[in-house]
C-alpha cells in the first residue's frame, strides 16, 4: 500500500514507518520536525516537510495513496495545562485539516495514536475500553476530541479508523528510538544517569496508594506496538471506527522500573524521590484483551528487553 505516516520522523512514527517499510509498503512520511529529526526518517520512506495543515492537501491529491497512520501530535501533559490553545491547535485542529484532505482526495483508511491520557484517572484497573473517558489535562481531552472526530467520519464520511489507545511506549528499534528535546519520559530519563547526563533519577511522588509508594504504569515495547499498527490497517473496516488499548496488562513501579534499569546497565543509578507531578494518577493498567481477542495481536517483548534496547539506543 502507498501509505502516509504523519509524524514518521519522531520516536514511535519512525518506528513504525521503518515496519511498514520493511513490509514492502510504499511509505511517505509528513513531519514539521518541531519535535522529529530529519535522520529518524526510515531509509526506503519518501520524507516531505510541512505541517498536516499546508502540506496534507497537496501531497493526498497526488494520488495513490490507501491509508494515513497519525502519529503527529504535541503530546506533553504539562505543556498542555499551560497552553491548551495549542494543543487544541495543534491536535485537533491540524487533524481537522488532515481528515478533510483525506475526504476530499478519498482517502477513509486510518490509524490514529490515541492514548491512556483519554481515561483519566481510572476507576478500576485493568482499564477496558468501555471504561469512561474523562480526561484531567488537555492533551487527553483533544485525543479524546480527535477520537470522536472519527466516529463521526466514520459514520458521516464512510471513514475505516482504528484509534489505538497505547499506554506507556518504551524501547527501541535498532536505529530508531526515542530522542527527544525535553524529555519527560521515565525510562529514557532514568537511562540519562548511566549515560553521563544525570546525577540521579527523579521519582516523582511516593505517597500514592500502591505497594512502594510510587506510581505503577504499564510499558509496552515500541516494535510490539508497532506491530499492532499493521494489524489495525487490516482491520479496518469502512463505516466504523474501532478503539483497542494497548498494553502489557502488567504494572511496574517507578521504583521496579529504575531497578530493572539497574539490572540492565549494571550502573547503582542513585533515585532522589520528590514531590508528586501534578496530575499524574496512581495507577494505570490496560486491559488489552480486546485486540488480542479481535486481531490476534500479542505481546512478545518484556520490561527488561525494552530496557535493554533504550539502553543500546542512548549509548548509540
Ligand atoms: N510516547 C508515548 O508513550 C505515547 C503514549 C501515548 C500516546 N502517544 C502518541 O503517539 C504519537 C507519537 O508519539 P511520540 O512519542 O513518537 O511523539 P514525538 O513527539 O516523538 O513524535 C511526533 C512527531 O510529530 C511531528 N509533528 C507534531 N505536530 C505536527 C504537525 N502539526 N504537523 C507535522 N508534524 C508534526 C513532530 O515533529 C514529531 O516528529 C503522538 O500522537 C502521541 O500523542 C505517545
Ligand atoms: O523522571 C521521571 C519521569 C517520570 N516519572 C514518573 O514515572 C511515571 C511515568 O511517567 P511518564 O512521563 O514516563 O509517562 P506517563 O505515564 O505520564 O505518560 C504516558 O501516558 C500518558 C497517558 O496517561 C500519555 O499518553 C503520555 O504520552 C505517555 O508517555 C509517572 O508516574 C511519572 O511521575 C518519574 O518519577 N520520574
Amino acid at each position: 500500500m502507498k501509505l502516509l505516516v504523519t509524524g514518521g520522523a519522531g520516536y514511535i512514527g519512525s518506528v513504525v514507518a521503518a515496519l511498514l517499510v520493511e513490509a514492502g509498503h510504499e511509505v511517505v512520511v509528513l513531519d514539521d520536525l518541531s519535535v522529529g529529526h530529519a535522520d529518524a526518517v526510515p531509509d526506503g520512506a519518501r520524507f516531505v516537510l510541512g505541517t498536516l495543515r499546508e502540506a496534507a492537501p497537496p501531497l493526498l491529491d497526488e494520488g495513490g495513496f490507501e491509508a494515513v497512520l497519525h502519529f503527529a501530535a504535541k503530546s506533553q501533559v504539562g505543556e498542555s495545562v499551560r497552553h491548551p490553545e495549542l494543543y487544541w491547535d495543534r491536535n485537533l485542529g491540524e487533524s481537522l485539516a488532515l481528515f478533510d484532505a483525506m475526504r476530499r482526495s478519498g482517502v477513509g483508511r486510518i490509524v490514529f495514536s490515541s492514548t491512556a491520557a483519554v481515561y483519566g484517572e481510572p476507576e478500576s484497573t485493568p482499564i477496558l475500553e468501555t471504561d469512561p473517558a474523562r480526561p484531567t489535562n488537555p492533551y487527553g481531552e483533544t485525543k479524546l476530541a480527535i477520537d470522536v472526530t472519527l466516529a463521526e467520519y466514520a459514520r458521516l464520511h464512510g471513514f475505516a479508523g482504528v484509534s489505538l489507545r497505547y499506554f506507556n511506549v518504551a524501547g527501541s528499534y535498532g536505529r530508531y528510538g526515542e530522542r527527544h528535546l525535553v524529555e519527560t519520559h521515565l525510562v529514557p530519563n532514568v537511562l540519562k544517569v548511566p549515560s553521563g547526563e544525570a546525577e540521579h533519577a527523579s521519582v516523582f511522588g511516593e505517597d500514592y496508594p500502591t505497594a512502594d509508594g510510587t506510581c505503577v504504569r504499564d510499558f509496552i515495547h515500541v516494535v510490539d506496538l508497532g506491530r499492532a499498527h499493521l494489524l489495525a490497517l487490516d482491520a479496518a473496516v469502512p463505516g466504523a471506527h474501532k478503539v483497542y488499548n494497548l498494553g502489557s496488562g502488567s504494572g511496574y513501579s517507578v521504583r521496579q522500573v529504575i531497578e530493572v534499569c539497574r539490572e540492565v546497565t549494571g550502573h547503582p543509578i542513585p533515585a532522589v524521590a520528590g514531590p508528586r507531578r501534578p496530575g499524574d494518577p496512581a495507577v494505570l493498567i490496560a486491559s488489552s484483551a480486546k485486540i488480542q481477542e479481535e486481531l490476534g495481536w500479542r505481546v512478545e517483548r518484556d520490561l527488561t528487553e525494552m530496557v535493554k534496547d533504550a539502553w543500546e539506543f542512548a549509548q548509540r
